[in-house]
């Protein structure tokens, strides 16, 4: 079975694609990840954001086992990787590793922008997670702040917003619901509840 979730910046996708994946004992791949690694590897060497060479040779090593989550979180990986993700042939060598892990058994769960249309486009179910951008903003505030990291609820939702634009407006691979993804709304859901609307839609695409 292939979980595919897609939706914009904090709407809640990644929480849900690591408990569905517990849930269903499916393996989990965070794709934002993968752009997140490469736009560290170019922030850290000094390198342009816009050098596609290089972010291809970076891509091609890259060990999805070992990128660390914590270390990539960082605000500014995440306005880095929106640019990177732009690339067409850096997309392309990531989208190969990405069909790769979901193609090994028992099956996965992977959440980004373009999972249902271009990296699994046969999932047996899609899900699009999306919030207000209030609402993403408000959460991504509070989580900042959580770890001890200063946030503005303003400047954190203008730069959600900025770089929705630029995941949705780009010409490769735009972030955009499949035709066939079931939308879930979580502006006035908790996590729990979330949780369990997802689980319904999947387990009802499994049962169809
Ligand atoms: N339904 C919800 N209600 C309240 N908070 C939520 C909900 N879903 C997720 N959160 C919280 O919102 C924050 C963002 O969630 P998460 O990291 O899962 O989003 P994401 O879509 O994967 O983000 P990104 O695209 O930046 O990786 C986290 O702190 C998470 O705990
Ligand atoms: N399948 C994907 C996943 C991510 N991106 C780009 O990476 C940025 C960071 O992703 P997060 O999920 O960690 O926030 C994101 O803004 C996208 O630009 C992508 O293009 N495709």
């Amino acid at each position: 079975m292939i979980i595919a979730i897609d939706g914009p910046a904090a709407s809640g996708k990644g929480t849900l694609a690591r408990r569905l994946a517990a849930h269903f004992n499916l393996r989990h791949l965070d794709t934002g990840l993968t752009y997140r690694a490469v736009a560290a590897a170019l922030l850290a060497q000094g390198l342009p954001l816009g050098d596609e060479a290089v972010a291809i040779e970076i891509a091609s090593h890259l060990d999805l086992g070992k990128m660390d989550k914590n270390a990539l979180s960082a605000h500014e990986i995440g306005e880095a990787a929106s640019r990177v993700a732009v690339l067409g042939g850096l997309r392309e060598e990531l989208v190969r590793l990405q069909k790769e892990f979901a193609a090994s058994p028992p099956g996965a769960v992977l959440d980004g922008r373009d999972i249902g249309t271009v990296v699994c486009p046969d999932a047996t179910v899609k899900l699009f997670v999306t919030a207000s951008p209030e609402a993403r903003a408000r959460r991504r505030t509070d989580e900042m702040l959580s770890k001890g990291q200063e946030a503005d609820f303003a400047s954190v939702l203008d730069d959600l917003k900025r770089r929705d634009l630029r995941d949705s407006q780009r010409t490769v691979a735009p972030m955009r619901q499949a035709d066939d993804a079931h939308l879930l709304d979580t502006t006035e859901m908790d996590i729990e509840t979330a949780f369990r609307a997802a689980v319904d839609i999947v387990s009802r695409a499994c049962n169809a």
